[in-house]
């Protein structure tokens, strides 16, 4: 067994981090052999709710977990973590968009960043889910200068996850043999979901999804729209927010950051923007990419679409105008 890693979850008297803490205590994240000391980040009023999931934990009865440490103590919750989870952040509700969030959530990020600028270990991998998540990661390392800022993330994930399982219905194969999917841009209504470099498993290993869909048409159209909604599709029926499935991808996403990507596949996640394919420089834009000893990399050489340029460009556009209004807020 390794020693112990620290891990924080925020919002963790929340609906996401209900399911996330559950798959971090068993070992689906960070490694069956690998234990964990939960730092459980809530605001004040929380703290009866979070005494009763410390309580569930406990119950789990999951060897994994060698100490929780339930808190509304920014200080306490980010000392020596390992890895971050920021969720805590209000969530939309029904007739928003995610960046309606923006003016009430981002100075959360604001102050985290600062405290994990502190407190948190220098290596920390910090994921962002909380919304606007791609802004929010932004901010978060702007405020923390002392932490690499290619360890800041945000998840996409969950959107690459509902493209990968459009693509399996509509051609009525297992969900694990649609891989690479491309999340572009923002975790917006302006994402481009692209699976024109994905492959499809039909029995003797991958080949191009384009060639077996044979529909170009619902490619364009239907499953570019279906993902861009399909959060507000869950708020409408639900009235909250996705969150088993959040709390899915967020689990997923840190496992590939931890344990790297397989070969020749890629996953989408809201790094730290290069330019590359044309995207604005300085944003959290979401790409495709590989991961290797905990560090991503962008991966280059992929075929765009001319019926995706325009979109990219768009979802470009939109993370400027966040970046804008998210530093107005933070600085007055
Ligand atoms: N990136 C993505 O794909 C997704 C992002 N989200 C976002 O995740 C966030 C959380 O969603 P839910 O868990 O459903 O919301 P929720 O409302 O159930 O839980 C949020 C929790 O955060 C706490 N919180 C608020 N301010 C905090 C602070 N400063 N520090 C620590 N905790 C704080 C609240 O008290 C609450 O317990 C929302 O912003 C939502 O929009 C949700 C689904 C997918
Ligand atoms: O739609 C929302 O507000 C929650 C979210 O980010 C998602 O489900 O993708």
């Amino acid at each position: 067994m390794s020693s112990p890693i620290r891990v924080v979850v925020t919002g963790a008297a929340g609906q996401i981090a209900y399911s996330l803490l559950y798959q971090i205590a068993k070992g689906d994240v960070f490694g069956a052999d690998q234990p964990v000391i939960l730092h459980l980040l809530d605001i004040p009023p929380m703290m009866e709710v979070l005494g009763g999931v410390v309580m569930e934990i406990i119950d789990l009865a999951l060897p994994l977990v060698t100490e929780i440490v339930p808190t509304a103590d920014p200080t306490v919750a980010f000392k020596d973590v390992e890895a971050a989870f920021l969720v805590g952040a209000m969530p939309r509700q029904q007739g928003m968009e995610r960046k309606d969030l923006l003016s009430a959530n981002v100075k959360i990020f604001k102050v985290q960043g600062e405290a994990l600028d502190k407190y948190a270990k220098k290596t920390v991998k910090v994921l962002v889910v909380g919304n606007p998540a791609n802004t929010n990661a932004l901010v978060c390392s702007r405020y923390a200068p002392s932490i690499p800022r290619e360890n800041f993330t945000a998840m996409t994930r969950l959107d690459q996850n509902r493209g990968r399982a459009q693509i399996a219905e509509r051609l009525k194969v297992n969900v694990g043999q649609v891989k690479n999917v491309i999340i572009w841009g923002n975790h917006s209504a302006t994402q481009v979901p692209d699976a024109n470099s994905a492959t499809v498993d039909l029995g003797s290993g991958p080949v191009p999804v384009t060639g077996a869909l044979k529909n170009d048409e619902w490619l364009k159209g239907e499953f570019i729209t279906t993902v861009q909604k399909r959060g507000a599709a869950v708020i409408a029926a639900r009235k909250m927010s996705s969150a088993v499935s959040a709390a899915k991808a967020a689990g997923d996403h840190m496992h590939d950051i931890w344990h790297g990507t397989a070969p020749g596949q890629f996953v989408s996640m809201g790094v730290l923007s290069d330019g590359s394919y044309g995207a604005p420089k300085d944003v959290v834009f979401s790409f495709p990419v590989t991961i290797e000893n905990k560090e991503w990399k962008i991966v280059q050489g992929l075929q765009v679409a001319d019926y995706h340029k325009p979109l990219l460009e768009a979802t470009g556009k939109e993370l400027l105008e966040e970046k804008a209004e998210a530093i107005e807020v933070c600085e007055h």
